[in-house]
């Protein structure tokens, strides 16, 4: 249940711009770019794009939000700025704890093995040697990367996207947090690994404070969170009871599919 005297994010009139720097075509080619040096010429133009507009909310301690919004909305951009990622072009940012964000493109070294990466995730999270130890049998076992023989010891880059994203989200998940941020991490696993990843988020959610999941599958956001904030071209368009949200989302795709 989410305990609204103790807020974990606050998010105060965020505004994210990304400055995309040689954003005019063939003018950035090695060659445009050598003629620029030589005649000593100020760089190609700059464009801003502005994707988050102006976001305020506030997340509580024990409170699952979904956060949904068509391609381009600025969800992934959003996280990465309540991970302390990305600094707001102006407003501010406030977490109580640690931000951790789970997404497919979290850091494991791809010329490692399964087994050397559960161990440097761990590492990287903060566990101590004797932790790791204590934690990584059970980390291989929730992935199933071992189901169907010996996989954690080969490379990860011999593993499909559905089977890395998995373990990422293992590791991930053998820690609580004070406030977990999961990019679509889930949506690459099948039904039985959703299932158990399901499960682990409400777990986590229990003993530490909040989770932020952002997912196309509206399933996903139903079945996990209580709150959902939908983000239209950085701006949000509505913030409250899942149901209400989603269904609102849902009615705006299907009218402009
Ligand atoms: N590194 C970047 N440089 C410049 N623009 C970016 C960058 N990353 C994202 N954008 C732009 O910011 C806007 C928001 O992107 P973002 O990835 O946050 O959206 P999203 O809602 O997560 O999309 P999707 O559902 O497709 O994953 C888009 O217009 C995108 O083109």
């Amino acid at each position: 249940m989410a305990d609204f005297d103790d807020p974990t994010v606050i998010v105060d009139d965020v505004h994210i711009v990304y400055r995309v720097y040689g954003a005019s075509g063939s003018r950035n080619s090695p060659a445009a770019a050598f003629s620029r040096i030589v005649r000593r010429r100020r760089p190609p133009s700059m464009r801003e794009v502005h994707a988050v507009r102006g976001v305020s909310f506030v997340a509580h301690k024990g409170e699952a939000i979904g956060i949904v919004g068509s391609n381009g909305s600025g969800k992934s951009t959003l996280l990465r700025a309540i991970a302390g990622l990305l600094p707001p072009h102006t407003g501010k940012v406030y977490t109580n704890g640690q931000p951790s964000l789970l997404g497919v493109n979290a850091a494991l070294m791809n010329d490692l093995t399964g087994e050397r990466n559960v161990v440097l995730g761990c590492l990287a999270m903060g566990m101590t040697p004797a932790q790791v130890k204590q934690n990584y049998q059970q980390i291989v076992d929730f992935s199933g990367i071992n189901e169907r023989g010996d996989f954690i010891s080969l490379p990860m880059r011999t593993y499909s996207s559905g089977m890395a994203a998995r373990l990422r989200f293992s590791i991930a998940a053998a820690k609580t947090h004070d406030v977990l941020l999961i990019d679509e991490a889930l949506a690459t696993g099948d039904a039985s690994f959703q299932r158990r990843s399901e499960e682990r988020v409400r777990e986590l959610r229990g003993q530490a404070g909040t989770v932020f999941v952002v997912s196309h599958q509206n399933k996903t956001i139903r079945d996990m969170c209580e709150r959902t904030i939908w983000l239209e071209s950085g701006v949000i368009r509505m913030d409250g009871d899942t149901e209400e949200v989603v269904a609102a989302y849902e009615e705006f795709s299907g009218r402009r599919s």
